[in-house]
């Protein structure tokens, strides 16, 4: 295989499909029935390309698939134009499922550990990944069993040498130990700031706070998002803070990616903070508010979205 330039690779060692069930009055530990279903393909990688894809950006995916339930994910590449260099690895891509329940307002999400990957699997992907060259590349999503939770900090530290700007959204020990080779942009949510640091964020001065303790640590951007309150947005020079507006929500699954893919698609419009608080947040009001079959005019709803969110400075 020759080298090939992109100006987005993202890479999803755990990608899923998202089977979406609605059930109104969803309960626990109850008799639930379904009023529709669908399945998307998905994972935090997949989602985040699909978007910037959707917006012009020229964008490769690759990971792991299982080779027996591949045709949803070559399905939206094709449809996408995205180019696929996932490896095939034995078995099945996980689904996880999502209950949108249109009368309670809320998403309950239930997501499986995924497929086994081999050494070499392992391999193959490194092999697969050192032919792609990007500007950015974004690293995201839960690892699937077999792979080091160290795998983060040393792809990583592997692309760095090649100067493209990284972008990482994970949680837990994979998180932490990414850390440590700087990747230029996280994305945790606010539970997942919580774990990492130990202690517990009460509200948005806490949120800042935290968020510059990491940007000391060498993150060039912090970007801490705190579900229908909005997200923060921290260098070492600034803090903002941007809201959304109220909406209709159908869905919240992807509203995370979606971000991802907002500060991606700000990056190559050299943004200042501000501006890149306002498009993220635009995406994810665009993701949650349709289902994933995509817009008919993406770009339209996200400039029409721009001016309905709340950026403010923060101390
Ligand atoms: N219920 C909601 N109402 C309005 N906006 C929301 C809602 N949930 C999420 N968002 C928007 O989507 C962004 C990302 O959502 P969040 O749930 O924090 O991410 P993640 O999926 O990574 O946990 C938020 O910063 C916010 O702008
Ligand atoms: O890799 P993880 O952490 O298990 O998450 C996978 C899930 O996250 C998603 O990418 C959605 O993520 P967000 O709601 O955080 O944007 C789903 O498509 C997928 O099922």
């Amino acid at each position: 295989m020759k080298t090939e330039q992109f100006s987005v690779v993202t890479v999803t060692l755990n990608p899923a499909i998202d089977r979406t069930v609605t059930i109104p009055n969803f309960t626990a530990g109850g008799v639930n029935r379904v009023e529709t279903a669908r399945n998307n393909a998905g994972g935090k990688g997949v989602n985040v390309a699909a978007m910037l894809a959707e917006s012009g950006i020229r964008v490769a995916v690759t990971g792991f698939l299982g080779r027996e339930n591949t045709s949803s994910f070559e399905e939206l590449f094709s449809h996408r134009g995205i180019a696929d260099h996932f490896v095939r690895v034995a078995g099945q891509t996980r689904t996880g499922i999502k209950v949108v329940d249109p009368v309670l307002h809320q998403t309950t999400d239930i997501n499986f550990p995924g497929a086994s990957v081999s050494a070499a699997d392992l391999a193959a992907f490194t092999h697969r990944l050192d032919m792609l060259h990007a500007d950015c590349f974004v690293l995201a999503g839960s690892l699937p069993p077999g792979a080091d939770p160290g795998i983060y900090r040393e792809l990583i530290t592997r692309l760095r040498l090649r100067g493209p700007r990284i972008v990482l959204d994970a949680s837990g020990e994979p998180l932490a130990l990414a850390l440590e080779a700087r990747p230029n942009l996280i994305k945790p949510n606010i539970h997942e700031l919580s774990e990492l640091l130990g202690r517990p964020l009460p509200d948005t001065a806490a949120v800042v706070e935290a968020a510059r303790e990491l940007v000391s640590r060498g993150i060039e951007t912090v970007v801490v998002s705190m579900g229908k309150d909005g997200a923060c947005f921290v260098t070492a020079r600034e803090a903002v803070v941007a809201r959304p507006p109220r909406v209709e929500v159908r869905s919240t699954v992807g509203a995370g990616d979606a971000m991802v893919a907002g500060l991606v698609a700000a990056q190559f419009r050299q943004c200042p903070l501000a501006d890149a608080a306002r498009l993220a947040t635009a995406f994810s009001v665009h993701a949650l508010t349709r289902f994933a079959d995509g817009a008919a005019d993406f770009n339209r709803s996200i400039e029409a979205l721009l001016s309905q969110v709340t950026v403010s400075l923060s101390q």
